[in-house]
């Protein structure tokens, strides 16, 4: 037993210890306490290390059956929406309602649910859009907002890798570590801001070794220019140069 020192209620530590979590993993015992005092937070820890129940345990414990949704949490895929609903049933120790609300069934239910009141909406992207552009899902009473994101960019990661996603659209936060074979060119929409960006990101192509190709957008000279030292300082060519207008 490591709850002892975790600011959790009674009726939520006995809940878990009948849920058979009688020891907190490591990222829950971090975690828990920083949401509770209200802290917003980034976690990231291995897979099935409990990173679910770390943010379900704390906000289930500062929730109260009211009528509007007081947390909002987007999941990647309706499996996942399940699978975190059926957590969040099973972490709650008092009378919350929960919904999941994703696309590919009849919206009807959801409509229905949303109308007679719900604590906690955990949902995929496209379906959530529909009930927040539709008025349908109050957002003025939320307290919590969790992105399970790390899940929907492993998950995209993995199919780009397996080569069932050929076109990955990224942030920089791709630019870095991404170690994915065979990479035949990174485009380059927008010229990274400074040189060392411009090298994180088309490292992506090229690994080991290998030579590989970059596509750079250009939208003025200052670009070209930085273009051609960063090319001249790393010795890379740059072909079929088109002069910016
Ligand atoms: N403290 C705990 N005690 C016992 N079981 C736990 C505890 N925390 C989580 N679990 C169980 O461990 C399993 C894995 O948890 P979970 O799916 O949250 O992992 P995760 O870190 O989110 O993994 P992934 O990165 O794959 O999404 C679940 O079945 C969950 O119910």
């Amino acid at each position: 037993m490591n709850l002892e020192n975790i600011p959790l209620s009674e009726k939520t530590k006995k809940n878990l210890q009948q849920s058979g979590y009688n020891q907190l993993t490591d990222i829950q015992l971090k975690t828990i306490p920083l949401v509770l005092e209200g802290k917003d937070l980034i976690a990231q820890s291995q897979t099935g290390t409990g990173k679910t129940a770390a943010f379900l345990i704390p906000i289930l414990e500062k929730l109260e059956a009211g009528s509007k949704p007081q947390a909002l949490i987007l999941v990647p895929t309706r499996e996942l929406a399940l699978q975190v609903s059926r957590e969040a049933r099973k972490l709650s120790a008092s009378q919350l309602r929960i919904l999941e609300v994703y696309g590919g069934v009849a919206i009807f239910r959801q409509l229905r649910a949303l109308r007679q009141g719900v604590d906690v909406v955990i949902g995929t992207p496209g379906r959530l859009i529909d009930h927040l552009q539709g008025g349908n899902l109050p957002t003025n009473n939320l307290k919590f907002v969790v992105l399970d994101e790390q899940a929907r960019r492993e998950m995209v990661l993995d199919k780009f890798k397996r080569k069932q996603i050929t076109l990955l659209v990224a942030s920089d936060v791709a630019a870095r570590g991404l170690d994915v074979k065979d990479i035949s060119y990174v485009i380059n929409y927008d010229f990274p801001q400074n040189p060392e960006y411009y090298i994180h990101r088309t490292g992506r192509t090229g690994r080991a070794g290998a030579s590989g190709k970059a596509i750079s957008f250009l939208s003025s000279r200052k670009e070209k220019s930085q273009l051609m030292e960063i090319a001249r300082d790393r010795k890379f060519k740059v072909e079929n140069f088109a002069n910016p207008r």
